[in-house]
């Protein structure tokens, strides 16, 4: 082996099986027989033909009988990446979806929102929340928290404490004439976005990062837009956002930014599109808008649950793919209903189906190209596609071992089937029992570590 060859770490595991994920060229690569391992660092060192298994044992110099082998139902796939959830939303989750966006904001989120300046119930619902994603396989999380500061720092330190890798906002507005005490006064939004950011740097977490969150143009003075968008660019940050999700909040924000040629043009002309951007939805987005998505390489989060149980409307993402933007798939809890990537899975095959029934000559999305939506598609959505989004040697292993025969679980397996058939059963059938252990950054973050002391956390509010 040439020096230049030379692992630069050692190896902390290797596992033998089956591997699904996606490429760029590939929706699906299933990769049988192979051997995975995975250095010290978390980063995947090889992924090689389970034939080469000496001569990777000694060339990284690991033992073959360490090898974790899989079994015969199970596979490991990347991790599921949520481009799109609202954390504090889960508190009432599954429930308040007969309202149309703007009605149910008023209704149900600010108020609810509001009660999280309480640090206590904000580490009940956020341990809840970071718990359940990550059991269903969520291993990167986007996060609108709220305008409360120091909760959104203790949601960074719980994703953290449970190793799941997140960006994480605190939700910025100085706008909001309904619920008249939820909001901050511009000085306040920006000052303490700045706090925000400084703080949740200095944590040094490894995998949680701040993201620029202008709640919506209709809650965000231009004055705060363009503040906001400053402070994204000084900081190269991640921005997010929600963009023409509903034809009424459509029409109040041509209102409310007469000047602008469009709903993308507002977020553009105050800095707020660049390649580091994720906006939530995009329904009804020209053809001419994607274009400004495409050219200044912002990113769409499609969030069919929340786009239906709101009667918001269905992204079009044939569209959206043919203008080549960045697409990933969200949960949008609690627009949405469920928190389990899963479910968006299914609800953006579903939508796809709808349209092609309105449209026979549509062409439906396959489950291929959804599952590379919900992988590696959401990993480049957030500009995160160096180091997750599937099994390229170098980046870090985040991954799912799933196993589509579990006892108690909700598949049956009637006759031995190939992996592709596994997948496609697991993605339409599946749930959090078929994801037998969780990888982040080649940490099992599933089943939870007894050190973090979950039960006295979820009850009492107490703990790390
Ligand atoms: N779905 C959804 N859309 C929004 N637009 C502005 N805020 C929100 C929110 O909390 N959820
Ligand atoms: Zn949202």
């Amino acid at each position: 082996m040439a020096n230049s060859d030379r692992p630069n770490a050692d190896i902390s595991h290797v596992y033998r099986g089956t591997f699904i994920h996606s490429t760029q060229q590939t929706a699906l690569q299933i990769l049988e027989d192979q051997l995975l391992g995975v250095d010290t660092h978390g980063k995947i060192a090889f992924i090689e033909k389970g034939a080469e298994l000496n001569r990777l044992s000694q060339s990284f110099g690991f033992s073959p009988s360490a090898v974790t082998q899989l079994a015969q139902h199970e596979f490991f796939m990347p991790g599921l990446v949520d481009t799109h959830i609202h954390a504090p939303q889960y508190s009432y989750a599954g429930t308040a979806l007969d309202m149309p966006l703007l009605q149910w904001l008023n209704a149900y989120t600010f108020p609810v929102e509001s009660r999280f300046k309480d640090l206590e119930f904000a580490r009940r619902v956020y341990t809840q929340v970071v718990q359940r994603t990550l059991r269903n396989g969520t291993t990167t999380a986007c996060y609108f928290a709220t305008i409360h500061t120091d909760a959104s720092l203790l949601l960074g330190q719980i994703a953290n404490d449970f190793g799941q890798r997140a960006l994480v906002g605190k939700v910025c507005m100085d706008r909001n004439n309904c619920v008249k005490h939820y909001k901050e006064t511009n000085q306040e939004s920006q000052e303490e976005t700045c706090r925000f950011i400084a703080e949740l740097l200095n944590k040094k977490y490894p995998l949680v990062r701040p993201v620029v969150t202008p709640r919506f143009a209709p809650s965000c003075t231009g004055a705060l837009l363009g503040q906001l968008g400053a402070i994204a660019k000084n900081n190269n940050l991640h921005i997010q956002s929600h963009i023409s999700e509903n034809a009424e909040e459509v029409k109040l924000v041509k209102e409310l930014f007469p000047e602008s040629e469009s709903y993308t043009d507002v977020y553009h002309k105050y800095n707020l599109l660049t390649d580091k951007t994720v906006m939530a939805h995009g329904c009804y987005l020209s053809d001419a808008e994607l274009a400004l998505f495409r050219e200044t390489g912002a990113a769409l989060s499609h969030c069919p649950n929340s786009n239906i149980s709101l009667c918001s409307g269905m992204l079009d993402v044939r569209n959206v793919l043919k203008h080549k933007v960045k697409l990933g798939l969200g949960t949008d809890v609690a627009g949405g209903y469920s928190a389990s990537m899963l479910d968006a899975v299914r609800r953006a095959l579903d939508t796809s189906k709808v349209l092609t029934i309105q449209d026979p000559d549509y062409q439906t999305l396959t489950f291929e190209e959804v599952f590379r939506l919900a992988t590696l598609g959401g990993s480049h959505a957030l500009s995160l596609d160096d180091q997750t989004g599937n099994f390229e040697v170098g980046k870090d292993f985040d991954a799912l071992r799933v196993n589509v025969a579990a006892a108690d679980g909700p598949i049956d397996m009637i006759q031995c089937e190939g992996p592709k058939v596994i997948l496609e059963k697991f993605l339409n059938l599946g749930d959090d029992r078929n994801i037998a252990e969780v990888f982040v950054a080649g940490r099992k973050v599933v089943p939870f570590s007894p050190s973090l002391n979950i039960a006295s956390m979820s009850v009492s509010g107490a703990g790390s």
